[in-house]
């Protein structure tokens, strides 16, 4: 099981998720209240090892402040949480994570429109986009038409939920903010209990 920490802020959070085993860590350029510059995040990739996966998450940005963050801060992924087309994906010169709120299974058709490395499904945001740590009806999944290897589940996962959500939905991935902070800062021992949960399920 491949897991995500999403909303990186400081080297204390990332140096705990990247001991804990995290393959992926995301750092927030949309709206947010974990939105960080571009100059910070480039400070922050510099302590990223190799074999982890630097994701830039935006919503509905140009091509050139998704380049400018590939360029500065050597993104390996995008993630996207907008109304982005299937051919401004396609602009994209690196995988791109394609994030879809879901409300009904209409939602879920929604995915197949597209042709990326990862289809990312999430609950409909709150205030931003993304982030709500709200959880939706993981059911919906059972009929979703895309590989498993190129599913994520985010949306409200924490330690307490984490097991029961990969074996309902069997993602390649689970991705995680809200769940593994506390008064909005990540927490260190929760960042470790969640990754320990998620890779002893799968
Ligand atoms: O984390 C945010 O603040 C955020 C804002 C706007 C778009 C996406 C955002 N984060 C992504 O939202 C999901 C779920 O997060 P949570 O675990 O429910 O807090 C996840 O993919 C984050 O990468």
């Amino acid at each position: 099981m491949k897991v995500k920490i999403c909303g990186i802020q400081n080297t204390e959070s990332l140096q705990a998720a990247v001991e804990a085993g995290a393959d992926f860590i995301g750092f927030m350029f949309a709206d947010s209240k974990r939105r960080i510059s571009t100059e910070k995040a480039k400070l922050l990739a510099a302590y990223v090892p190799t074999q982890v996966q630097k994701v830039g998450v935006f919503v509905n940005p140009t091509l050139k402040e998704v380049l400018d963050g590939i360029q500065q801060v050597g993104l390996n992924f995008v993630q996207l949480h907008g109304e982005e087309s299937p051919d401004f994906c396609r602009e994209i010169p690196v995988p791109v994570i394609k994030a879809f709120s879901i409300k009904n299974s209409g939602d879920i058709q929604k995915a197949s429109q597209y042709d990326v490395a990862y289809y990312l499904f999430d609950s409909p945001g709150g205030k931003y986009r993304g982030g709500s740590g709200m959880t939706f009806d993981w059911s919906l999944l059972k009929d979703v038409n895309i590989p498993r290897e190129q599913v994520i589940l985010a949306g409200g996962l924490k330690p307490d939920n984490i097991q029961a959500a990969i074996s309902e939905v069997n993602p390649a991935m689970v991705d995680v903010s809200s769940g593994v902070e506390i008064d909005g800062m990540k927490d260190l021992e929760k960042i470790q209990i969640f990754i320990q949960r998620a890779k002893k399920e799968r």
